[in-house]
């Protein structure tokens, strides 16, 4: 079973920048928890948070029922030089080998290596180097590499960005085993119609709690716009009487 997740007054800032405030939500263990909202509204700045890879202030509590579980992470984005001699299984295996890449790997990591691509349909690109697969298959390789150790939490940061129609039915039907297995799931996601699909919690954030409920509810097609154009907006006096906007504008 999952861990359930309770974030309690959180926020955080960069500098001047106020980027999350006044969060406090109850994420129920076992459950797929979409985060959505407006580009820049926080919501890496909230996975990366729980985390604990970016200072905060408030609370937040990962509440594993037994020992702490293992914890499988895709960021939203990972770039791989084309020249580097680096091929998807020696990828998917670098975390599970104590002795250097050049060493070969023990036969039982590759074939279970080899199980998870199957699972994103990658099996076929075990030998690519990974600097030679788009955007979208880098996507499914990193997921791939987070459910090798059968996290019991599971953090995706976007991971259907780039990928294909094909991929997005793997990560759906994979989503839907890992719920069925009682995983914690906390994704951030941009599209509404793919999220709809999905059996999950959806929460708006646009620097604060803006909505959370069952996906039926939250995205109701006459509520879209009110949750998504939720900017905080600079007042419009402060932009016409800044200096830099008025010259670029002349
Ligand atoms: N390391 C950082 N230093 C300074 N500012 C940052 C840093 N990381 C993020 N920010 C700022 O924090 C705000 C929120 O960024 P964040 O990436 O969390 O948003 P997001 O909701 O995930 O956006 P998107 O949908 O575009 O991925 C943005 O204004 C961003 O510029």
């Amino acid at each position: 079973m999952g861990p359930s997740i309770s974030l309690n007054d959180v926020g955080l800032r960069y500098e001047n920048n106020i980027v999350l405030q006044d969060i406090s939500v109850s994420l129920d263990a076992g459950k797929c928890h979409v985060i959505m909202g407006p580009n820049g509204g926080g919501k890496t700045s909230l996975l990366r948070s729980i985390l604990g890879l970016t200072p905060f202030k408030g609370e937040i509590n990962v509440n594993w029922t037994d020992s702490k579980g293992k914890i499988g992470y895709v960021p939203q984005k990972a770039t791989f030089e084309p020249s580097l001699p680096l091929t998807v299984l020696d990828f998917i295996l670098l975390n599970q080998s104590r002795s250097p890449l050049f060493f070969n790997f023990n036969k039982k990591h590759k074939v279970k290596a080899l199980a998870q691509l199957a699972r994103l349909g990658m099996a076929d690109r075990a030998m690519f180097r990974m600097g030679q697969l788009s955007g979208g298959e880098q996507q499914r390789v990193l997921f791939a590499q987070a459910l090798l150790d059968n996290p019991d939490l599971l953090i995706l940061d976007e991971p259907t960005n780039g990928m294909d129609d094909q991929g997005v039915r793997y990560f759906e039907s994979l989503i839907s085993d890992l719920v069925k297995e009682q995983k914690t799931i906390l994704v951030v996601h941009h599209d509404i119609s793919a999220v709809r699909r999905l059996e999950a919690t959806v929460h708006v954030v646009n620097g604060v709690l803006i909505e959370s409920g069952d996906a039926s509810e939250v995205l109701q097609t006459n509520k879209i716009e009110q949750l998504f154009n939720h900017y905080r907006s600079t007042p419009v006096s402060d932009v016409v009487n800044d200096s830099t906007v008025n010259s670029e504008v002349a």
